[in-house]
């Protein structure tokens, strides 16, 4: 549906985008993720008409972008970080202004925005100007602009940056629901985000994809072993001798005492070794009752950083844990 080759953009000496190449399958949202100036905005400008890029080729739908841009515009709706809005217009003036400019026919307006202003829930501002509107709300008449003549494919840069945590999870919600009929590409920063949102994400950083997979093939395909939480009854010397001796484990590594009585460990197996049958027989054979396993995943938030290039994850953003037994 949107194929990127090569495509490079430079601001004077600048190189905010260096040879991107990526495409997005119909029906896909493709999350796009990187940290602050990594090229994400320029490239979704660039993908939808905003900026030229300096060299390579962008095709939407079979078409070049160059070649034929009204057509490829009216495939893709764009909701821009902030949102083209004009404060003074109430939202039924805005939306029905914005239809005027992408050439909805008159006949096919009325359905058009009565069948957004169901979808993205507007019924109750409909009438209210955009300036006294909540941030919430004016993200809602942002996507209602950007899905205006019913294009295919839409792209959204960032768009839950400033809302509060509710309104984060309704504009959520509204995207998964608009992914059932809509090829999406969507912008963030917020890996939590994306590994809702999205099937597959690109990681992107300086310009370049340095990842890309789904959330899941990623957090598997860069772990080095797999790790276990345990917590277990019984004096912390002697099960952590008893752990070590078990074949398969790599390291252990202490995480306090959360109970009286007990002991927290992390315990790092060796890749591909599985090592939950030995450690239940080992500790219950010695007669130490395992209160807890888990199986700690890499989070996003680390593979995020090893690909980016930088060594640890931030203190106190532990990976989420699976549950196992
Ligand atoms: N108009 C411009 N002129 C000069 N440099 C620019 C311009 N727009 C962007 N840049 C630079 O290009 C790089 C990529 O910026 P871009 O806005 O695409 O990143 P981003 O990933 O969207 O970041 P953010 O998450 O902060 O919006 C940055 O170094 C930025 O400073």
């Amino acid at each position: 549906m949107i194929e990127v080759e090569n495509v490079t953009k430079r601001y004077g000496s600048r190189l905010a985008v260096d040879r991107l190449s990526f495409t997005v399958n119909r029906g896909e949202v493709l999350g796009f993720l990187g940290p602050n100036g990594a090229g994400k905005t320029t490239t979704m400008n660039i993908l939808t008409g905003y900026i030229s890029a300096s060299s390579g080729r962008v095709r939407v739908n079979g078409l070049d972008i160059l070649e034929a841009p009204s057509e490829v515009k009216r495939t893709i709706g764009y909701l821009p970080e902030t949102p083209p809005l004009y404060p003074e217009m109430t939202v039924r003036e805005y939306l029905n202004f914005v239809a005027e400019l992408k050439k909805v026919s008159r006949a096919d307006r009325f359905r058009n925005l009565e069948r957004l202003v169901d979808l993205v829930r507007l019924q109750e501002v409909w009438p209210r100007l955009i300036k006294n509107l909540s941030k919430g709300y004016k993200q809602r008449v942002g996507l209602a602009q950007a899905l205006i003549g019913a294009p295919e494919v839409l792209i959204l840069d960032e768009p839950t940056v400033g809302l509060d945590p509710k309104q984060i999870i309704e504009i959520r919600n509204l995207i998964r629901d608009l992914g059932k009929e809509h090829t999406i590409l969507l912008s963030s920063h917020i890996l939590s985000e994306v590994s809702m949102v999205c099937e597959r994400v690109l990681i992107i950083n300086r310009g370049r994809i340095v990842a890309g997979d789904t959330p899941e093939n990623l957090t598997r395909s860069l772990a080095t072993g797999s790790k276990l939480a345990l917590r277990i009854a019984g004096p912390p010397e002697s099960v952590a001798d008893l752990l070590r001796r078990i074949p398969g484990v790599k390291s252990l590594e202490a995480q306090g005492v959360r109970e009286p009585g007990t002991i927290d460990l992390l315990v790092e197996a060796e890749s591909e070794a599985d090592i939950r049958r030995a450690v239940f027989a080992a500790l219950s054979q010695a007669g130490y009752p395992l209160l807890m396993m888990r199986a700690v995943d890499l989070s996003l938030e680390e593979v995020f950083l090893q690909v980016t290039g930088d060594s640890a994850p931030p203190a106190g953003q532990p990976s989420p844990e699976r549950e196992v037994s």
